[in-house]
Parts: C-alpha cells; sequence; structure tokens
C-alpha cells in the first residue's frame, strides 16, 4: 500500500526571514552589531575579569561575563537556575543554549547604547563558538590569556578568600582546571589571525598594556 502523505523525513524547516536587511539571520531582532565584540579566553583564575575591568574603564565596552549571567540566574531561584547550580557546583559546563540564550538577551538590551562587547568566558567549547557566530555575530577579536596551573590554582585559591564563589575551592578548581584544559586547545585552534595569546603570568599592568595594542586599532578601524 502506497501512502501519499510523503516521508516524515522530507519535512522542511523553515525559518523565518530576519526583520530587517540582514540575510545571514543573526540576532533575530534584525538589529546588526556594528561595534567591536571580543571573545576574553583563559583559565579560570588567568584574569580575565580584571582585564576587562580595565578594558571596561578605558573603551567603555560592555562587559558580560557567561559566569556571571549564570550566576545570576542561579541566584534568581528560577527551576533552570536549580538545575545550573548543580552543575556548576560540579565544575562542568551547562549546556550550551543556556549560556547562549542568556548571551544574546544580554546583547540586545545593551546593543542600543554599546561601544563594544567583551564576552568573558565563552565559547568554552569549539561549538559555543560556532554557535555564536552563526546566531549573533561574526568575533573580531580572540584574547587569550595564558598561565600555567600552578599560578591560576594560586590565583584562584587567592580569590576564594573573598568572593564567595561557591567553585572557589581546590576540589572544583581542580575540576574546573580539567573541563578548561580539555576544551580550550579545540576553541582557540578554530581562530588564527584573530587570536592573541598573552602571556599572563606578567603583572596586570604589563598585561593590558598589550591588550591596548590589540584594540586601539580595532577601534579605529570600526
Ligand atoms: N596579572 C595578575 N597577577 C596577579 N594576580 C592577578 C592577575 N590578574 C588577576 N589576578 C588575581 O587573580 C584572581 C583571579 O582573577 P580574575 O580576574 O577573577 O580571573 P578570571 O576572571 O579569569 O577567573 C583575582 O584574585 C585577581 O585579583
Ligand atoms: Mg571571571
Amino acid at each position: 500500500m502506497t501512502c501519499n502523505c510523503g516521508p516524515r523525513q522530507t519535512q522542511r524547516i523553515v525559518r523565518p526571514p530576519p526583520k530587517t536587511g540582514c540575510s545571514c539571520g543573526a540576532l533575530q531582532s534584525g538589529s546588526q552589531i556594528n561595534v567591536p565584540i571580543i571573545w576574553v579566553l583563559g583559565g579560570p583564575g588567568s584574569g580575565k575579569g580584571t582585564q576587562c575591568d580595565k578594558i571596561v574603564a578605558k573603551y567603555g565596552f560592555t562587559h558580560l561575563s557567561s559566569g556571571d549571567l549564570l550566576r545570576n540566574e542561579v541566584s534568581s531561584g528560577s527551576p533552570r537556575g536549580q538545575e545550573l547550580s548543580a552543575i556548576m557546583e560540579k565544575g562542568e559546563l551547562v549546556p550550551m543554549e543556556v549560556v547562549l540564550d542568556l548571551l544574546k538577551e544580554a546583547i540586545l538590551k545593551s546593543l542600543p547604547n554599546s561601544k563594544g562587547f567583551l564576552i568573558d568566558g565563552y565559547p568554552r567549547e569549539k561549538e559555543q563558538g560556532v554557535m555564536f557566530e552563526k546566531n549573533i555575530s561574526p568575533v573580531d577579536l580572540v584574547l587569550f590569556f595564558d598561565a600555567s596551573e600552578e599560578t591560576l590554582v594560586k590565583r584562584l585559591l587567592g580569590r576564594a578568600e573573598t568572593s564567595g564563589r561557591v567553585d572557589d575551592n581546590e576540589e572544583t578548581i581542580k575540576k574546573r582546571l580539567h573541563t578548561f584544559n580539555t576544551h580550550n586547545d579545540q576553541v582557540i585552534s578554530q581562530y588564527t589571525a584573530k587570536l592573541k595569546r598573552i602571556n599572563a603570568e606578567r603583572d596586570v599592568g604589563a598585561i593590558f598594556q598589550e591588550v591596548e595594542s590589540y584594540l586601539d586599532p580595532l577601534v579605529a578601524s570600526k
């Protein structure tokens, strides 16, 4: 017996067109991003937050930390926040869609007034980077703060004394470092010309000088 409804597999997913002229489908609102987008990468404790604060002070960029967005969701007490909390306490990565949604919402909210975006601690996995560029915007620059495991542990244990973060304890730190090391090489290997590998063992000021040498030309060219 033949059936004329056609095999289910052939059903197409039709994406709605973006509301404005952009054919790449980035950002559902149709808003174009014409300010710099910078990913800030590095192991936990490598100084991403510290450098982002200095970048914000000089360039007025919007700093979005995926970790902070997630921690805000946790402290909102929503059911999604409770699930996230359990994952983060284990030092594991939360589902990709959740982080991407939170970032997208935050970018859209700040877009009208932003001079640029620092995306701190994202992407953690190769696929997260692919999804970001597909769904939000291409990245302009990838800053990678490179420090040894020994330095990272030392700084995080220092931060633990004041941060109150549930994941700043020795056992979770080790798991976070393991998670980071497992994924990071794959993430950064995707980017060649845009990737700036910065020696993060130095003092805060020396590191920032190098950061400025990448951001000044970028800002001038946008
Ligand atoms: N270049 C540096 N030298 C020494 N300590 C640093 C440096 N950068 C950051 N720190 C300290 O290390 C800890 C982790 O820094 P943070 O910026 O929170 O890292 P991340 O955001 O990458 O996890 C903080 O206590 C911070 O003050
Ligand atoms: Mg941080």
